[in-house]
């Protein structure tokens, strides 16, 4: 029987880009308030897996559930009014735009007012523009970056220009935060830093969903891993369980896909 608290369902999703199988058959669970990791080696199929969640790339076959609603044929914007938001492998912010302002962007997808409204600044306009400024002021405050709202994103440590994108996924009013190698080019302590944000994003209630090459972080913070490999999943389980996994230590020792870098 099915958990209550199934939040994703992932059932066997393939995408082929002419004759490559970049994700062949993959299928997984994600619960409320757990923090996933899906590792592999480069190259494996992981992006495409994320690009297939948030509808940038339709599936050749399967499907993808969310609350348990199918949404494998909607469009990127329809996922995010979903519940489903995502950052990327490499920062995407503008960067010379203020901290509230990148936090904005994201905020209003969710927006309700007509064009008429906007033209004409209407009380509704006014109404839900402020409300929008409030709830991303409310996201800064979460993420620990209020005292920077008027800082220009580029202006800002490598670490909290991270935590900047992960607002602005989450001021989407999104609940499933996917990062895409969120700890990509960080030094240990920004690493660790990113550690105790993960938790803490957990804790007010969000579910994580993560790609991610540095395995300090993988086993420290996922409640389960699932790897894949040339596409295929491989293995499944707690970090423990992953860490000893023989089919997961040949892939990363011995492959021929550049594992050593990870
Ligand atoms: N748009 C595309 N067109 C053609 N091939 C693609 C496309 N996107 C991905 N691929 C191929 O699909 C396979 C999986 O790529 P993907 O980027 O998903 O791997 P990854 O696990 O995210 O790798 P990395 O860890 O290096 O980011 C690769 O062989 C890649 O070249």
């Amino acid at each position: 029987m099915a958990r209550e608290d199934l939040l994703l369902e992932v059932n066997g999703i393939t995408k082929r880009f002419g004759g490559i199988v970049a994700v062949e058959n993959v299928s997984f669970k994600v619960h409320e308030g757990e923090v996933i990791s899906i590792i592999g080696p480069n190259g494996a199929g992981k992006t495409t897996v994320f690009n297939m969640l948030t509808g940038v790339y339709k599936v050749d076959e399967g499907t993808i559930r969310f609350k348990g609603e199918e949404i494998q044929s909607m469009n990127p914007r329809d996922i995010v009014k979903k519940g489903i938001s995502r950052t990327f492998q490499n920062i995407r912010l503008f960067s010379d735009m203020r901290v509230i302002e990148n936090v904005l962007v994201g905020a209003h997808i969710k927006t309700k007012y007509d064009f008429f409204s906007s033209i004409f600044r209407t009380k509704k306009f006014k109404d839900e523009e402020d409300e929008i400024t409030y709830n991303a002021l409310k996201v800064l405050q979460e993420v620990g970056l209020y005292d920077r709202r008027d800082d220009y994103a580029s202006n800002l440590p490598y670490g909290d220009q991270r935590k900047l994108e992960i607002a602005r996924a989450i001021a989407t009013g999104a609940k499933l935060i996917l990062l895409d190698e969120p700890a990509a080019g960080m030094n240990p302590q920004e690493s660790h830093e990113l550690m105790e944000f993960i938790r803490l994003l957990k804790k007010q209630g969000y579910t994580v969903l993560m790609i991610e090459h540095d395995m300090s972080v993988v086993m420290n913070i996922s409640d389960r891993i699932y790897v894949i490999d040339h596409g295929k999943p491989i293995a499944e389980g707690l970090p423990e369980e992953i860490a000893k996994n023989q089919k997961v230590i040949d892939v990363y020792l011995g492959g021929s896909n550049n594992a050593a870098k990870d």
